[in-house]
C-alpha cells in the first residue's frame, strides 16, 4: 500500500522518474530470483528521489517566499491560515503580560497567572516561584512552554505559557514577551469565553486579595522608598497586632470589632443611604493606653492598608486634598496624637477672641459704621506665612467628610489623642468620627489576657493580690506590658509576676503619698485665712 503510494506521488511529481522500468523490474524480480536485494535497492532509490524532491520543494517555496511580492505572500498566509483553522477544531485565545508600550503589566494577566498558581502544582512539572512584589509570599506558577489542564462544567481547556522572543532592539531583548495561551473546543467557545474566563479573573482577585502584602504608607518626604512616584511613600506592613492580643475587657472588644466587620460588609446600606462608604473612629486616653496598637489590630482585621498621615508635613489644605485623592480604597488613614499636630483650634479660638472683642466694643460707645466696614474675610481662617503647615479646620474637616471624601470606599479614619477635651467639636462630631473609644488604665480582665499571652497562665495564685492592687492603683497597660515581658533566659513566669506586683505596691505607695500630701495642702488651704485674718487684726 505505502509503495503504490510513494511510487503514485513519485510518478505524480516527478515526470522523469523511472517508475514504470522499476514497476516492471518490481514485477521482473522474482523470476530472476533475487527479489530481496531488488526491493531494498529499489526503495532506497525513492527514498533518495522522494528527499531530493522535497527539498527542491522548500526550495522553491523559500524563493517564492523571498522574491514574490509582498501582496502575493500575505494571500497564500491568509489561505494556509483558513486553511488551518477549516481542519483545526480548537481555539486559541492569547493574554499578553504587557499592554501597550510595556507600561503597565496586563490586569487580567496578573489574574490569570494568580488562578493558574492553584493549579498548576497538580499538574505542571516545571514550577517557578516568584517573591510576590514587596518580598512577601512565594507564588507558584508554571514555567515557560508548560502546560495545564483545567476542567469547567465538563469542558476541558489548557493554558500554556508561551514567549515570543524579543529583538535585540528591544528595551527587554532577554525578556520577550510573554503570554498564556488558553485553548479550548471550538463547541465550548460560549461557556468558556463567558462564564469560564469570568470564573478565572474572579478566582484570581480572590487569589490575589489573599497574598496580598499590605502597605504602611506616610507622606513625610524622603521617609521611605524614595523611588515612590506619589505623594506617599510606602513600606511593606507586618504589625503582629490582633484584637486577640489587646488586653481590653472581653466586652468592650468584642462591641469593636463587630462595629469594625459591619462597617466593612455594610457596602449596600451604605449605598442604599446615600452616605459614603467611610467610618471615623476617636481613640482616646492616657499615653501607653493602646492606641496606635489598636489601629494596627484594625487594620489587620479589615486586611486594609494604612495611611499614617503626618499633618504638620502637609503645606495647606490643597496638598491635603491630593494626598487624600491618592489613597486607595480598603485602608485605614490614621492622624496621631490630633491634639499636638496642628493648631487646629487656634484659628477657631482667635475667631471667638475677635468675637469677644467685638462684642466688648459693642458694650463701648465705638460708632458702629465703622464695625460695619470691617471686611469679612478678615475673619476666615488665615494661612500663616512661616514655612509651617498652613492646614486649616476648615481644610481638615473638609478631609474627612467633604465633596472629596467620597472618591474612594471602604476607608476608616482614625484619630488618637490623649486630651479629647482639647479637640474642637465640629472635628469629632458624628459623622466625621462615628465612634469615640476610650482606652484607659489596665483592668484586671485585661491584665488577663497579657497573662495568657505572654506567660501563657490562666490562672496562679498572685493573681488575688494583682487584682487587689489593681482596683486601688492606676497603671497603663504599656507598664503591665514591660514587667511581663522575660528580660532574661532565667526570668519565669513567678519572676515576672513579682515584678508586676512590685510596680503596683510602688505605684499605690506613690499615690497614696500623693494623695496625703493633696490632704495636707487642702487643710492648709482651709486653715491660712483664719490665720491670715487673725495677722490682719492688730495691724
Ligand atoms: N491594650 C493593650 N493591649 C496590648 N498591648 C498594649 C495595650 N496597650 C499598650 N500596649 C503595649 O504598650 C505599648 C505602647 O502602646 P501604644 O503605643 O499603642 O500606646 P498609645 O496609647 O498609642 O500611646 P501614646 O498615646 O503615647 O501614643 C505597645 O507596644 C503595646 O505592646
Ligand atoms: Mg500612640
Amino acid at each position: 500500500m505505502h509503495f503504490s503510494l510513494i511510487s503514485t506521488f513519485l510518478a505524480l511529481i516527478n515526470p522523469y522518474s523511472h517508475g514504470k522500468a522499476q514497476t516492471r523490474s518490481l514485477s521482473a524480480a522474482p523470476k530472476r530470483g533475487n527479489s530481496m536485494q531488488m526491493v531494498s535497492a529499489t526503495m532506497a532509490e525513492r527514498w533518495a528521489t522522494l528527499s531530493s524532491t522535497i527539498a527542491s520543494l522548500m526550495f522553491a517555496w523559500a524563493i517564492i517566499c523571498q522574491y514574490s511580492p509582498y501582496e502575493v505572500r500575505n494571500i497564500i498566509e491568509k489561505l494556509k491560515q483558513r486553511l488551518r483553522d477549516y481542519f483545526n477544531p480548537y481555539i486559541q485565545l492569547c493574554i499578553h503580560e504587557y499592554t501597550g508600550e510595556r507600561l503597565k503589566r496586563s490586569e487580567g494577566y496578573v489574574l490569570v497567572e494568580s488562578y493558574l498558581s492553584s493549579i498548576t502544582s497538580k499538574d505542571a512539572n516545571r514550577l517557578r516561584a516568584d517573591l510576590e512584589n514587596d518580598g512577601g509570599n512565594l507564588v507558584l506558577s508554571m514555567d515557560e512552554f508548560q502546560k495545564v489542564t483545567d476542567e469547567f462544567e465538563g469542558a476541558q481547556v489548557w493554558w500554556g505559557l508561551r514567549r515570543i522572543s524579543a529583538s535585540s532592539r528591544t528595551y527587554y531583548p532577554e525578556q520577550g514577551k510573554r503570554f498564556y495561551k488558553l485553548v479550548f473546543n471550538k463547541k465550548h467557545r460560549e461557556l468558556i469565553t463567558k462564564s469560564y474566563l469570568d470564573h478565572v479573573m474572579k478566582k484570581g482577585k480572590d487569589i490575589r486579595a489573599r497574598n496580598r502584602q499590605r502597605k504602611l504608607f506616610t507622606n513625610i518626604p524622603g521617609s521611605y522608598n524614595k523611588m515612590s512616584s506619589g505623594m506617599w511613600s510606602h513600606i511593606v506592613f507586618e504589625h503582629p497586632a490582633s484584637f486577640e492580643t489587646m488586653a481590653l475587657d472581653p466586652e468592650k472588644k468584642e462591641e469593636i470589632v463587630e462595629d469594625l466587620l459591619a462597617f466593612s460588609r455594610n457596602k449596600e446600606f451604605y449605598q442604599r443611604a446615600g452616605k459614603a462608604w467611610k467610618r471615623g473612629y476617636l481613640l482616646y486616653g492616657p499615653p501607653g493606653t493602646g492606641k496606635s496598637t489598636m489601629v494596627a489590630a484594625m487594620a489587620n482585621l479589615l486586611n486594609y492598608d494604612v495611611y499614617d498621615l503626618e499633618l504638620t508635613a502637609v503645606r495647606d489644605n490643597t496638598e491635603l486634598r491630593r494626598l487624600l485623592i491618592e489613597t486607595t480604597s480598603k485602608s485605614v488613614i490614621v492622624i496621631e496624637d490630633i491634639d499636638c499636630s496642628l493648631d487646629l483650634t487656634g484659628q477657631r479660638k482667635k475667631n471667638k477672641d475677635e468675637k469677644s472683642s467685638e462684642e466688648d466694643r459693642d458694650m463701648t460707645d465705638e460708632p458702629k459704621k465703622e464695625r460695619k466696614e470691617e471686611p469679612k474675610k478678615e475673619r476666615k481662617e488665615v494661612p500663616k506665612e512661616d514655612g509651617s503647615s498652613r492646614v486649616t479646620l476648615s481644610g481638615l474637616l473638609n478631609f474627612i467628610d467633604g465633596i472629596w471624601s467620597c472618591c474612594g470606599s471602604e476607608r476608616v479614619i482614625v484619630f488618637t489623642t490623649n486630651y479629647v477635651e482639647k479637640l474642637d467639636h465640629a472635628l469629632i462630631r458624628s459623622g466625621r468620627m462615628d465612634k469615640h473609644i476610650e482606652l484607659s488604665y489596665c483592668s484586671f480582665k485585661g491584665f488577663k489576657v497579657f497573662a495568657k499571652n505572654y506567660l501563657n497562665l490562666e490562672t496562679h495564685q498572685t493573681f488575688d493580690k494583682i487584682e487587689s492592687l489593681m482596683g486601688v492603683t492606676n497603671i497603663t497597660p504599656a507598664d503591665v506590658a514591660e514587667n511581663l515581658v522575660p528580660k532574661s533566659p532565667r526570668d519565669d513566669p513567678e519572676k515576672c509576676l513579682s515584678n508586676l506586683i512590685r510596680t503596683l505596691e510602688e505605684a499605690k505607695e506613690a499615690a497614696d503619698k500623693k494623695k496625703k500630701a493633696k490632704e495636707a495642702q487642702e487643710m492648709i488651704g482651709a486653715v491660712q485665712p483664719q490665720d491670715e485674718k487673725e495677722t490682719e487684726k492688730p495691724e
